[in-house]
């Protein structure tokens, strides 16, 4: 079970730990919200699951409860060395590393356990998007079940023609449908965020598609100047040929040249350079 609001505060106080915002540390101290994220990501004792900041050990104990192998990567050094001491000991199928999730965004999982694994996380808010758009470079997880801020979850299920529309709602919803989450309200965290947060449920498409990289620099770049006519952005970067045969399929679909990177939709950006 979690921790309470108090029985956190103390815990950081014993460790003479300050929950620090760069990093966001707020610490889930609701046991309904840890329940659900297992349930919704459908844990059992057969699953590999990769966490990303497992912080005072909520989630990753009640994965390993459930008897899942786990993999998490912890960038603050105190909180690694008390997960070190308290529950690495007892958990031989707990596999922690200290590092950087944007270094290491599958903390660290062997590439023989990459066909098939699952990512339970609370995500530290400042990396969210860009953690995300590394995972979604591959392998890709069976499922995902993310606590994030609700702007972030808003960009991922965003719809072409609207101001949140960009590169990271092109790579996800190519690659996953995102079935109905939870709001999760402030006080299911210590200490309490300014933000609203989202209990995200992601599910692997049957025929997923991964951007190659080359490709997303240049869906990342289109976007950078939304302002812009995708013809004047892209005529000096893509080979005339190859954008020729694009922007003939834009036109068929009453788009082209002139239009601008937030209008495609995203079917049409699979198309792209392929
Ligand atoms: C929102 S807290 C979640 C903590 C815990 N999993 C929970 O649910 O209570 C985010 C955690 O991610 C860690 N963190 C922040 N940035 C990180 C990064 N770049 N790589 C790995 N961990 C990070 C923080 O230190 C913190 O433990």
């Amino acid at each position: 079970m979690p921790l309470s609001p108090s029985a956190t505060r103390d815990l950081l106080t014993r460790l003479g730990h300050q929950p620090k915002r760069f990093l966001g540390q707020n610490f889930l101290v609701d046991g309904n919200i840890v329940r659900k994220s297992l349930e919704l990501a459908g844990i059992t004792a057969a699953d590999t699951v990769v966490e990303v900041g497992p912080g005072l050990g909520t989630l990753t104990s009640a994965l390993l409860e459930a008897g899942a192998e786990v993999w998490a990567v912890e960038k603050d050094r105190q909180l690694h060395a008390h997960l070190t001491e308290t529950l690495v000991p007892a958990h031989p199928r707990l596999h922690l590393m200290e590092g950087d999730a944007m270094e290491e965004p599958l903390a660290g999982l062997p590439p023989e356990k990459s066909a098939a694994f699952k990512i339970v996380a609370n995500l530290p808010y400042a990396i969210s998007t860009p953690w995300m758009d590394a995972v979604l470079s591959g392998p890709l997880p069976v499922r995902m079940v993310l606590m994030l801020q609700q702007e972030a979850a808003q960009r991922y299920v965003a719809q072409p023609g609207t101001k949140l529309f960009g590169s990271i709602s092109i790579f996800m919803q190519s690659a996953y449908v995102i079935e109905p989450g939870h709001r999760v309200g402030s006080g299911c965290f210590f200490p309490k965020p300014d933000i609203e947060s989202v209990l995200l449920n992601l599910g692997r498409q049957p025929a997923p598609f991964v951007f190659p990289a080359a490709t997303k620099a240049l869906i990342r770049a289109c976007f950078q100047q939304r302002r812009k006519q995708l013809g004047s952005i892209l005529r000096d970067k893509v080979p005339a040929e190859t954008l020729a045969r694009w922007f003939a399929r834009l036109e068929a679909a009453g788009h082209g040249p002139s239009s601008r990177a937030e209008q495609v939709p995203v079917a049409l950006w699979r198309e792209f350079m392929v």
